[in-house]
C-alpha cells in the first residue's frame, strides 16, 4: 500500500469518528493515555494488565477486540494501547479491506511491535478475514498469485504486531475470528457521574465556563455516551454565548437541549420515532426490527446498534425472540397509558417484569 493509501485509509477512518464535520474537535477532546480515560473501569484494570504484562516481558501484546455501541471510546482506547505502548497505530476499517490484497499490503508495511487497528472490522469481507486468521496466529501470510489451476501461494512473513479490532456488533464477528482475539474489551454505557467528568475535561480544553449543576444536566441527557455528551456540550455552549452570557449552566442546558430536542431522558428524535411506532403503530409489540426500521424510515442497522441499546439500557425497549416490545415505562414516556398486564398475554406484553 502506497503513502497516499494509507493517508487515505486513515482520513477515512477519522471521517468515520467525524460527526457534524466537528473531526478535529472529536480528535482533541480524545483522551491520549489510560490515565486520561474516563470511566469504563472493568475495562480500564483488564487493558492495563493486558498492557503492562506485554510491557514487562518486552513482546507485543495479544490481540485485542474492543466492542460496544457507538461513541464510547473504542477508537480512543485503540490509540491509547498504541500511546502506552510507545507503537504506531496502523489505522483501516473491515469495509476498506476489500480484497484480501488490501490487507497483504498493509500487513507487510507493518514493523514490529505495530499496533493495527481494523475499525468495524465485523465488515471485513472473508478473504481477507480468512487471510487475517493466519497473521494473527502464526505472523505469516499466504499471497494467492494468479488464477485457476496456475494459481500459487506465496507465504510471506509479517512483523509480530497486535491487532485492535473495533465492533459496534461482537455478535456479527464469525466464531474463528472471535477465538483469535486474546482479550475482549466489553465497553458499557457510562454512568452520569462518569460523563461529569467527561464534560468538565471537554470544557477545560474547549475553554467553555461550564458550572457543576450544567455539567450534570447535561450528563444526565447524554444517553450514557461520551461522544454525545461533548456533542451537546458544544451545542449547550453555543446557545450560552448567543442567547445567555457564556456560562453554562442547569437552566442554560435545559433551554439548549430543549431547541435540539434532546428530551429528558436524552432520547433524541429517531429513539422517540422507535418508541412511537413501536407504541402507537404496532400497539406495543412484538415486532421485528426491520418492521420497525421501515416504519421511522431507518436501516435496520442504524435501529439495531445505534437506537436499541440505550433503549434497553433504559428501560424503555425489550428484546424478545418474537421481536420487540415496548414497555410500560416507554408507554408513559410518550404520556400513554400501558395496557393492562393480562396473566394469558404470551407475546411478552403480559410479562410483569416488562411492565412491574
Ligand atoms: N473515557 C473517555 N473519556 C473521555 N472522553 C471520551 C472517553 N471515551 C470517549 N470519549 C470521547 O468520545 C469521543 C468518541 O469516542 P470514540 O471515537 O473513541 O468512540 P468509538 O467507540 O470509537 O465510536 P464508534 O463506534 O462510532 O467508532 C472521543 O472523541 C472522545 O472525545
Ligand atoms: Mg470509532
Amino acid at each position: 500500500m502506497s503513502e497516499h493509501d494509507l493517508e487515505n485509509s486513515l482520513q477515512r477512518a477519522l471521517d468515520a469518528t467525524a460527526e457534524d464535520g466537528e473531526g478535529d474537535l472529536e480528535n482533541r477532546l480524545r483522551p491520549a493515555r489510560l490515565d486520561e480515560f474516563i470511566g469504563q473501569p472493568r475495562v480500564r484494570e483488564q487493558l492495563d494488565l493486558v498492557l503492562q504484562g506485554a510491557l514487562r516481558r518486552g513482546r507485543p501484546p495479544d490481540h485485542v477486540l474492543l466492542s460496544g455501541p457507538p461513541g464510547l471510546g473504542k477508537t480512543s482506547l485503540a490509540m491509547i494501547i498504541g500511546a502506552e505502548l510507545g507503537s504506531a497505530v496502523r489505522i483501516t476499517s473491515g469495509p476498506a479491506l476489500e480484497r484480501a490484497g488490501d490487507l497483504a499490503a498493509m500487513l507487510s508495511n507493518l514493523v514490529e511491535g505495530d499496533v493495527l487497528f481494523i475499525d468495524e472490522i465485523h465488515r471485513t469481507a472473508r478473504p481477507a478475514e480468512e487471510m487475517l486468521y493466519l497473521a494473527m496466529e502464526d505472523f505469516r501470510v499466504d499471497v494467492v498469485v494468479g488464477k485457476g489451476p496456475g494459481a500459487t501461494s506465496i507465504p510471506l512473513d509479517v512483523a509480530p504486531f497486535t491487532l485492535v479490532g473495533a465492533t459496534t456488533r461482537a455478535g456479527a464477528l464469525t466464531g474463528p475470528l472471535r477465538d483469535r482475539f486474546g482479550f475482549t474489551g466489553h465497553m458499557e454505557f457510562y454512568e452520569p457521574s462518569d460523563l461529569e467528568q467527561v464534560l468538565t475535561r471537554s470544557a477545560r480544553i474547549l475553554d467553555v465556563v461550564l458550572r457543576p449543576d450544567g455539567a450534570r444536566e447535561i450528563a444526565r441527557r447524554s444517553r450514557g455516551t461520551p461522544r454525545i455528551a461533548n456533542r451537546l456540550l458544544r451545542r449547550v455552549r453555543d446557545y450560552a454565548e448567543v442567547r445567555a452570557d457564556g456560562t453554562v449552566t442547569r437552566e442554560v442546558a435545559r433551554a439548549a437541549l430543549a431547541v435540539y430536542d434532546v428530551d429528558e431522558l436524552g432520547l433524541d428524535r429517531l429513539d422517540r420515532a422507535v418508541l412511537a411506532a413501536l407504541v402507537r403503530s404496532f400497539g406495543g409489540g412484538p415486532v421485528g426490527v426491520s418492521t420497525l426500521a421501515v416504519a421511522v424510515g431507518e436501516e435496520p442497522g442504524t435501529v439495531e446498534e445505534v437506537c436499541e441499546p440505550y433503549l434497553v439500557r433504559a428501560g424503555m425497549l425489550a428484546r424478545t425472540p418474537r421481536g420487540r416490545v415496548a414497555t410500560a415505562a416507554a408507554w408513559r414516556h410518550l404520556g400513554e397509558e400501558p395496557p393492562p398486564a393480562g396473566p394469558d398475554a404470551g407475546d411478552g406484553r403480559g410479562q410483569g417484569t416488562l411492565f412491574g
